[in-house]
């Protein structure tokens, strides 16, 4: 039976935080891939600006092409309207088969926000959530939360990963004022945003959202 790993996330840009975490979540669960999906228009930052989604898949390649077990999906990416996990999830079920087993990999604090997310229940049944968090967070609070979803409890698996600091918006401000991004995020990314201009504040890649 194959076991998929599922690596949502606004990629915006990816960082080595991503990177750790589908790691440690394939090795953990041993995964025959993880499949990084970077989302057309996230349906939680609609008020946001957002770099161009096409950008951030390219850069999300860029970053995931040398490991054998990653891969990239642009389901996302090339539906229109937001993205929701349910969709993407049912495209994966149409193209893995009946048999296959499916692990939503995300944030700590993105679980304790999964009983907004759209059809919970059918996305719940169709798949299984990592949720990675950090040494130092609070773990009791968040098995505490996890255990109140009652019916879900048994679907969400918990797992710490290494302390990576690491977020995109801290990289984009680093990246509008000028600093140094080194060791944050794979060189072939860096070289991309320098060469693309991305991340300038004047940067025609970034689009607010209506
Ligand atoms: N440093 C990190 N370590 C572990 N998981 C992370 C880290 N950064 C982000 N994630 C998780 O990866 C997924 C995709 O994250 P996302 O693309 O929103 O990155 P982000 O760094 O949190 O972005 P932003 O700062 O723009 O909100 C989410 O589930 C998020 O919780
Ligand atoms: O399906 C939903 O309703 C939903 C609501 C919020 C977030 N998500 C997914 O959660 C993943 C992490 O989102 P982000 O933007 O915080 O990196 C990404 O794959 C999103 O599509 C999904």
């Amino acid at each position: 039976m194959v076991r998929v790993g599922i690596m949502g996330g606004t990629f915006d840009p990816v960082h080595y935080g991503h990177l750790v975490t589908a790691e440690a979540a394939a090795d953990l669960f041993d995964l025959s891939v993880v499949v990084f999906v970077p989302s057309g228009r996230p349906p939680h930052k609609q008020h946001q600006a957002v770099t161009d989604p096409w950008e951030r898949y390219r850069l999300t390649e860029l970053a995931t092409c040398s490991n054998p077990r990653f891969r990239m999906s642009d389901v996302e990416v090339s539906r229109p309207g937001y993205s929701y996990a349910i969709d993407t999830v049912r495209a994966f079920r149409r193209e893995y088969g009946e048999q296959a087993e499916f692990f939503f990999i995300t944030g700590a604090d993105a679980i304790l926000e999964i009983m907004t997310w759209r059809q919970i229940d059918q996305l719940m049944a169709e798949c299984r959530f990592i949720a990675a968090y950090r040494p130092g967070y609070d773990r009791d609070h968040l098995r505490e939360a996890v255990a109140r979803m009652e019916a879900f409890s048994g679907r969400i698996h918990l797992v710490e990963v290494p302390a990576l600091a690491i977020s995109s918006t801290d990289i984009r401000r680093r990246l509008y004022q000028g600093r140094s991004v080194k060791y944050l995020l794979p060189e072939p990314v860096i070289h991309r945003i320098v060469e693309t201009g991305s991340y300038h504040p004047s940067s025609c890649h970034r689009q607010p959202r209506e």
